[in-house]
């Protein structure tokens, strides 16, 4: 188990992590997510000794990595994928890992194997694409065997098929008991990989529960509505009536009403009574990555400005809020993962359904499970702005001596 307790982390006046406390427990994925910037990659290298907390304490298996006896074999990383001696060929890169940490030799090359690399094991690294040197990296990681394991943005980088694999990797390795602690910023793909969710905006914990819990607390129902086109006085008939009735109706983009607040036998009740015909009534769910887009809105560092001119971004009449598409997951099946240069069978996947239930009032944004400071108030030190990059690089770091992702050079 990772367990952190108050971890702070200040960069002079910039206050990457502030007061984090959280468990990450063993058989399950637990997904660490946060905007760009919001400090997940800082969180994780303090959880691997490559950083010190300015406050706080962060453990593994109850000790501070650096602590941790015979370390290479209880816990493997992915920190930064580029940081490999490009000269090195993987197979070479991954066997003076295994020596500095006492693995035998054979177990390159069942991890090359692993992560589909056998074919290109004697090639030099530094020709690898993005997606090669991110399997290169998840290789190095499950070089001890490890029962806690840790990933910095694994998915980055790889096409479709890469993710898919990747996905049942960290499922995998969770279904064997171990401890798997993945960061990254997409929601939609947390949302297929984890079991638990730990959420982070400016440093600080915005949330702490499981997927299903963060569903349910999050993704609020909603009805969506059609009036006749080609009658637009119905539309404003009706909209009329629902608000009167207690609900909140926002225009979406086809020209629906998207109803919260109501049930669906009530809107049809309320049409009914009001005169007015329906084309459509349909229970709909908002998506996850729309509640996680509401929850972290106000800690996001880093937005682009409309460019209405070019028409990205179209303006929404006042008091709207943009309408989501409705979520349509595709289900995750095992396979084998394929040597990164040959095209697979793609499994496919089948839709989940959709659609919630009907009549669900919406909850607020964050609901009950809101942990902390209230987003938006940045921790004092936090500026508003943009910062500059992360300078964190695992191979400048004094790292652990079987930390993957460490330029050997550097050691
Ligand atoms: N060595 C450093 N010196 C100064 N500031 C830093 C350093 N490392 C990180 N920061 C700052 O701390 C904040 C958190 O950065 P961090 O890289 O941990 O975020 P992140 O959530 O991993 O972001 P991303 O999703 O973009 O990778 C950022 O504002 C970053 O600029």
């Amino acid at each position: 188990m990772i367990e952190a307790v108050g971890l702070t982390k200040r960069y002079g006046d910039k206050t990457a992590v502030y007061n984090l406390s959280f468990q990450v427990r063993p058989g399950a994925v637990t997904g660490f997510l946060g905007p760009n910037g919001s400090g997940k990659s800082t969180t994780m290298r303090m959880i691997l000794g490559l950083d010190n907390p300015t406050s706080g304490r962060v453990t593994i298996g109850g000790y501070p990595y650096r602590k941790l006896p015979n370390a290479p074999r209880q816990v493997g990383a992915l920190i930064d994928a580029k940081a490999v001696h490009g000269g090195r060929s993987a197979r070479n890169h991954l066997l003076s890992l295994a020596q500095l940490s006492g693995i035998p030799a054979r177990r390159v090359d069942e991890v090359l194997g692993v992560v589909g690399l056998q074919d290109v094991a004697r090639k030099r690294s530094k020709g690898f694409s993005l997606g090669m040197g991110q399997r290169l990296g998840i290789a190095a990681a499950l070089l001890g065997d490890p029962q806690v394991l840790l990933f910095d943005e694994p998915v980055n980088g790889l096409d479709p098929e890469g993710i898919l694999w990747v996905r049942n990797l960290m499922k995998a390795l969770a279904a064997e008991g171990r401890t798997v602690f993945v960061s990254s910023h997409l929601m939609s793909e947390m949302a297929l990989t984890a079991d638990h969710l730990i959420v982070i905006g400016r440093g600080q914990l915005l949330a702490d529960m499981s997927v299903k819990d963060f569903i349910s607390a999050n993704s609020a129902d909603f009805a969506r509505v059609r009036t006749p086109d080609t009658e637009p006085q119905l539309r404003e008939k009706l909209t009329i009536a629902l608000t009167e009735a207690g609900g909140q109706v926002l225009p979406e983009q086809d020209g629906a009403l998207r109803v919260m607040g109501l049930a669906l036998p009530r809107i049809s009740d309320l049409a009914h009574e009001a005169g007015v015909r329906l084309w459509e009534l349909s229970p709909h769910q908002a998506s996850l990555e729309e509640a996680y887009m509401r929850m972290t809105q106000g800690v996001v560092d880093y937005r682009s400005t409309a460019d209405q001119k070019a028409g990205l971004q179209q303006p929404l009449p006042p008091g709207a809020q943009p309408p989501m598409p409705v979520p349509g997951q595709g289900q995750p099946g095992w396979y084998a993962p394929p040597p990164p240069q040959h095209a697979a069978p793609h499994p496919g996947g089948t839709p989940a359904n959709p659609y919630g239930g009907p009549g669900a009032a919406p909850r607020p944004p964050a609901g009950p499970a809101l942990q902390g400071q209230a987003p938006g108030q940045p921790p004092s030190g936090a500026p508003a702005a943009p910062a500059a990059a992360p300078a964190a690089s695992a191979a400048a770091s004094p790292a652990p001596v079987t930390d993957p992702t460490t330029s050997e050079d550097a050691r």
